[in-house]
């Protein structure tokens, strides 16, 4: 199992999508780093342990992003766990997260754990809608969220997530300069190998998602685009 920690490329699988056996060997065989298990919308635990099972064939790592407590379930590598920092509802910050300590807090291996300080920046995408996400934002205030990700709350990984559109590699830019410790995860809208190529030379890892879906062919290539590029 890689290290979380040295992940370039990560493919992020949604449970409530489809996806064939022979895309999904693709995926897991292409050389990426790790693969992430999540979704907005539609996310249950029957489909997250049928999906959890298929990827379990491969050797790639695997984690579960938590979105909902109901999916919650052992034999991932890692945990990841959002919290939306520009969420204009405390639930999505750190509500569930506090229902979930109470539950599962006792019997937790807190080495699996790692905690994501999200920042929504699409409008238009799910998460951004669900967690009421204030992405009406100027680059000094998303500085600022970086910041605090890592010198207030030390997160391991502060997230731009761009769900569904490319992202302003100013933006990004700004963003990496900051950061000198936690990991910067960048997601959102790459389509091919120069986009995934450029953010690969801002983000310590890049995550490719939708684009699975809609053209798996391109998608494989941005492994190999994220896997030659220095940061
Ligand atoms: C027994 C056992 C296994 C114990 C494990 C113990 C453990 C690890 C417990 C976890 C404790 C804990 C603190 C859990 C957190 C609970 C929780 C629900 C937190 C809230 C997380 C959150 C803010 C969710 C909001 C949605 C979100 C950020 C999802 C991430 C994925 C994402 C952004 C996907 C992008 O959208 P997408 O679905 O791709 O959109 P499209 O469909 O349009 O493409
Ligand atoms: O689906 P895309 O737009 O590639 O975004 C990847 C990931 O950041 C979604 O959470
Ligand atoms: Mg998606």
């Amino acid at each position: 199992m890689l290290d979380y920690q040295e992940w370039r490329h990560v493919f992020k699988l949604d449970p409530n999508k489809e996806i064939s056996d022979q895309d999904l060997e693709a995926v897991c065989e292409s050389g990426t780093d790790g693969i992430l298990l999540g979704g907005t919308d539609g996310v249950t635990l029957d489909k997250t342990l049928q999906l959890l099972a298929r990827v379990r064939r491969f050797s790639v790592s695997c984690a579960l992003e938590i979105s909902n407590v109901e999916s919650i379930t052992p034999g991932f590598d890692y945990f990841f766990i959002p919290s939306v920092m520009n969420s204009s509802k405390v639930e999505w910050v750190l509500g569930h997260h506090h229902a979930a300590i109470k539950e599962f807090g006792p019997i937790m291996n807190w080495d699996e754990v790692v905690m994501e300080g999200y920042c929504v920046l699409n409008q238009e995408a799910k998460v951004a809608a669900l967690t009421e996400a204030n992405t009406d934002l100027s680059g000094e205030d998303i500085v600022a969220y970086a910041r605090m990700a890592e010198k207030l709350y030390q997160f391991p990984v502060f997230y731009l997530e761009y769900s569904g559109v490319y992202g302003d590699v100013s933006i990004v830019e700004d963003v990496s300069r900051v950061l000198e410790k936690t990991r910067l995860f960048y997601g959102g809208g790459i389509q091919s190998p120069a986009q995934a190529r450029e953010m690969a030379g801002l983000a310590d890892t890049v995550v490719v998602g939708n684009l699975i879906y809609e053209d798996v062919g391109a998608a494989l290539a941005t492994v190999e685009a994220v896997k030659r590029t220095q940061k």
